[in-house]
C-alpha cells in the first residue's frame, strides 16, 4: 500500500495543488510523494539552545534569545531610514534593526511582551544588533509543535517567487511524513544494520528532515550516505563480476620463449617489486579464461612501459598479436623507438602506424597485420580505423586512458570475434578511492614504487622578477652536461596569444643563450618538423627544448634535468605533475622551477605549494580532487558518482571505503543476493537497476 502512496502525484498532497505541483516539478523535479521525501535539506538551523544576551560572542552564528522589546524608534541617516528596537533580557540589551517593512512591524509587534527571537548578530561599538530577526511570541512558540533543528532546503528564485518558501516546504514535508506514516521498508539487511549500528531506514528519513538533535542528525546522515554509496558499489562490483562471467577471453596459459628469453637475457635492469607484482596480476588475469580489462596506474616514471611490453610478450607466446595505442604521434614514435630498442635481440616484427604513415607503407602494414606477420603494432588513433584488421589481436595496450573514451575502447574490442585483453595505462593517478568507485568495470593494478636510485625532483616557485637568476641556473646545469625544458601554457581559446608568448619566449631564450642549441615544439607544427626537433633533443644535439604542453605526457629524455614551467599558475595540478615528470628520469638531481607573476589566486597558491611540498602523484591527485571536485576529473561523467544526493565522494571517503568493503563481502558470499537474509537488499537493488537512479528505492 505504501508503494502506491509513494507514487501519488505531488499535487494531491495537502497544501500543494496543481499550480505548486507544476513549479515543484519544473524547479526541483519533484513529481511524486517519493520525490519530495527524497528532497533533502542542505543545512539546518540549530534552535536547540537559548542564549542570554551577555553570552553573545562577536562572531557567533545564528542565535536564539528570549526577551522583550522595551522601546522602538526610527533612525534617519543619509543611507536611508531604519527602525531600531531595544530588546532586553535580564542580562543586557540588544538592538533589533529593520531596513524595510517598518509600518507592519510598528503595528504588529507588542512592547513589553516576551518574544523568542532568532537571527545572526552583529557587533558594533560595544552594542550587539540583530537585523531582521525571526520573531515569535513566547506563548505561540510553546503552542506550536516544532522540531528543534530547522531544516533549510535548497531553493530557487522561482520557488520563492511562487510562494514556496522554506516554511512551505517544511509544511509539505511534515504532511507527507504524516500521510505515509513513516512506513518505509528497510533496504539493508538486519545483520548489516546491526554490525554497523545503523539506525532504521524510516528513522533516518525522518531525522534527515526533522532531526531532534545533532546526534540523531549525524546518525541519519551516516545511514543515508552509507546506503547511497553501498548501492552504487554493489552495482559496480556486480557489473564487474557479471562481466567476468559473461565475457570469455583468450586463455593465455603459455609463458614461452619470448617472455622467458627477454626476462632472462635482455632485461636492461632489475624489475622493481611493484613491477613484478603487477606483471603477475596481469599474467594471471590473462590466463583466467575471462577477458582482462585492467587499469594500470603508476606515477610518472614508475616504469609502466616495460610492464606493457612483457604483457605483450605473453600474448605473442600464445601465438597472438598485440598493439599499443598512444594519444599523440610523438608518444607513439617514442614508444616505437623504445620498444624496438628493448626488443632488439628478439626477432619480432614491430611496426608503427600513425596519421602520417605513407600510403604505400600503410598498405603493407594492413596486409602484414592480416596475415599475422606483424607481432606488435604501435600507433595513434589510426589503429582504430576499420581498415586496420588483425589476424588475431590478443592484447591491446592503451596509454593514457583519459584521452580515449569508453567508446574507443569498445571499438578495439570489435576487432576480433572474441574481444582482446585490454590494459589501460595511466600516469595521471586518480585517487585510489575514486578510481575504485569510478571504474567498477576495470580491475586496477598500481605500480607504487619508483625504480631505485631516483632522486626526488627539487621543486621551487620563482617570480618572474627573478628570471635572471633562473637563467644563470640554467646555464650552470647545461655546462654540467644536462638538458633543459622550458614549457609555455597553451589554452585553446587563446591559442594565438599563447603562440606569441611561446615565440617571444623562444626569442628571449635564444638571445640569452646564443652559445646553446635550442629545439622548439608546439601543436601548430607539422608532425615531421615536430619529430625532427624532438629527435634533436633526444640525441642531445640541442640543450634547450622550448615547448608547449605537447610534451606533457610520456616524453622520456633521461638526461634532461631541469623543467621550467612558465605561467605555472595557469596549469592544473595534474598537468604540472605530468610536466615535472619529464625530468627526474635519470640518475642526476633534477629540478622543476615554477615561474609566475605576483598576482595569484588562492587556488593557484595551493597548487604551487602542493607542487613544492610533494612529488607523490597520488597525494597531488587528492589535493586536485579537493580543489576541483570530481566533476572536472575526466571520466566521472559516465560513472554516476556525480549524481550523489547526500554523500560527498571526497569528504565521505571513509564511508565509501566501508560501503565498498561490505558490498563486496556480501556479493562474495551471495553473488545473486538470493539468500533470505539479503532479501531487502535485493529488493532495493532491483528497484535501483530498474529505475536507474539510486534514490528511487524508498518503498
Ligand atoms: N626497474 C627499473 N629499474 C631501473 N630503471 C627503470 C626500471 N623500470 C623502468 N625504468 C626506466 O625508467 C624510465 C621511466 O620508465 P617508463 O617510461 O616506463 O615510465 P612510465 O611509467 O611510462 O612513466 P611516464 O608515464 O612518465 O612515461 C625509463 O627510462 C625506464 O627505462
Amino acid at each position: 500500500m505504501i508503494q502506491n502512496l509513494l507514487q501519488t502525484p505531488i499535487e494531491y498532497l495537502k497544501g500543494v495543488g496543481p499550480n505548486r505541483a507544476e513549479v515543484l516539478k519544473k524547479e526541483l523535479n519533484i513529481k511524486y510523494f517519493r520525490d519530495l521525501i527524497n528532497f533533502f535539506p542542505n543545512r539546518y538551523i540549530d534552535k536547540t539552545g537559548f542564549y542570554k544576551i551577555n553570552q553573545l560572542q562577536r562572531n557567533s552564528a545564528e542565535v536564539q534569545v528570549v526577551g522583550k522589546i522595551v522601546h522602538m524608534k526610527m533612525v534617519e541617516q543619509k543611507r536611508g531610514k531604519r527602525l531600531v528596537a531595544d530588546f532586553v533580557d535580564d542580562t543586557g540589551k540588544l538592538e533589533l534593526i529593520w531596513f524595510r517593512g517598518h509600518k507592519w512591524i510598528r503595528e504588529n509587534l507588542k512592547l513589553n511582551t516576551p518574544y523568542v527571537i532568532f537571527g545572526k548578530t552583529n557587533w558594533y561599538n560595544g552594542v550587539f544588533s540583530m537585523p531582521h530577526p525571526e520573531m515569535e511570541l513566547v506563548a505561540d512558540y510553546k503552542k506550536n509543535l516544532r522540531t528543534a533543528m530547522q531544516p533549510v532546503y535548497p531553493s530557487t528564485e522561482m520557488l520563492v517567487k511562487k510562494g514556496i518558501t522554506n516554511r512551505v516546504v517544511m509544511r509539505m514535508m511534515q504532511e507527507v511524513m504524516q500521510q505515509t506514516g513513516l512506513k518505509f521498508s528497510e533496504s539493508l539487511s538486519a545483520g548489516l544494520i546491526e554490525e554497523l549500528k545503523l539506525i532504521p531506514k524510516a528513522e533516518a528519513i525522518f531525522n534527515i528532515h526533522f532531526p531532534k538533535n545533532q546526534e540523531l542528525l549525524a546518525k541519519a546522515q551516516f545511514r543515508l550516505k552509507f546506503e547511497e554509496l553501498f548501492f552504487i558499489q554493489l552495482q559496480l562490483i556486480r557489473r564487474n563480476l557479471m562481466h567476468k562471467q559473461k565475457i570469455k577471453g583468450f586463455n593465455f596459459d603459455q609463458i614461452g620463449e619470448h617472455f622467458n628469453d627477454f626476462y632472462q637475457n635482455h632485461l636492461p635492469f632489475d624489475l622493481t617489486n611493484a613491477q613484478k607484482r603487477v606483471i603477475k596480476e596481469i599474467r594471471s588475469d590473462m590466463g583466467s579464461g575471462a577477458q582482462m580489462n585492467r587499469l594500470l596506474q603508476g606515477d610518472v616514471g614508475s616504469g609502466k612501459t616495460i610492464v606493457a611490453l612483457m604483457s605483450m610478450l605473453i600474448a605473442l607466446d600464445n601465438s597472438f598479436q598485440a598493439c599499443l595505442m598512444a594519444p599523440t604521434e610523438i608518444l607513439s614514435i617514442q614508444h616505437y623507438n623504445g620498444l624496438k630498442e628493448l626488443c632488439e635481440n628478439l626477432a619480432l616484427e614491430i611496426r608503427l602506424l600513425t596519421g602520417s604513415t605513407r600510403t604505400a607503407e600503410r598498405r603493407e602494414i594492413h596486409e602484414k597485420l592480416v596475415n599475422g606477420e606483424i607481432d606488435i603494432l604501435i600507433g595513434t588513433h589510426a589503429l582504430l580505423e576499420d581498415k586496420v584488421k588483425f589476424k588475431n589481436l590478443g592484447l591491446a595496450v592503451i596509454d593514457e586512458q583519459h584521452r580515449f573514451g569508453v567508446a574507443q575502447r569498445a571499438k578495439l574490442w570489435k576487432k576480433n570475434h572474441i574481444p582482446p585483453h585490454v590494459l589501460v595505462m595511466t600516469a595521471t593517478p586518480i585517487p585510489r578511492t575514486l578510481a575504485m568507485s569510478l571504474y567498477g568495470d576495470l580491475d586496477i593494478s598500481v605500480i607504487d614504487e619508483l625504480p631505485p636510485g631516483r632522486k626526488p625532483v627539487k621543486t621551487v616557485h620563482r617570480f618572474d622578477s627573478n628570471r635572471l637568476k633562473v637563467f644563470a641556473f640554467i646555464r650552470d646545469e647545461i655546462k654540467k652536461g644536462r638538458q633543459v625544458y622550458v614549457v609555455y601554457p597553451l589554452i585553446q581559446e587563446s591559442e594565438k596569444m599563447d603562440y606569441k608568448d611561446l615565440m617571444d619566449g623562444y626569442e628571449s631564450i635564444a638571445r640569452e643563450f646564443p652559445d646553446f642549441q635550442i629545439s622548439i615544439v608546439h601543436g601548430q607544427m607539422k608532425p615531421a618538423d615536430k619529430d625532427y626537433e624532438m629527435d634533436r633533443f633526444v640525441r642531445a644535439e640541442t640543450q634547450i627544448m622550448v615547448a608547449t604542453t605537447v610534451i606533457e605526457v610520456g616524453v622520456n629524455v633521461p638526461n634532461a634535468s631541469v623543467m621550467i614551467i612558465e605561467s605555472a599558475e595557469r596549469f592544473g595540478l595534474s598537468q604540472l605533475h605530468q610536466l615535472r615528470g619529464r625530468v627526474g628520469r635519470g640518475a642526476e638531481q633534477s629540478f622543476c622551477i615554477l615561474m609566475t607573476g605576483h598576482k595569484l589566486s588562492n587556488d593557484s597558491k595551493t597548487r604551487l605549494e602542493t607542487m613544492t611540498a610533494t612529488n607523490d602523484g597520488f597525494e597531488i591527485a587528492e589535493v586536485d580532487l579537493k580543489l576541483r571536485g570530481p566533476g572536472d576529473l575526466m571520466g566521472t561523467q559516465q560513472s554516476g558518482v556525480l549524481n550523489l544526493k547526500i554523500a560527498d565522494i571526497v569528504k565521505d571517503n571513509s564511508i565509501l571505503q566501508s560501503a565498498r568493503y561490505y558490498a563486496s563481502r556480501i556479493l562474495k558470499e551471495d553473488p545473486n543476493l538470493s539468500e533470505e537474509k539479503h532479501a531487502m537488499i535485493k529488493h532495493a537493488y532491483s528497484r535501483l537497476v530498474q529505475n536507474k537512479t539510486i534514490w528511487n528505492y524508498i518503498s
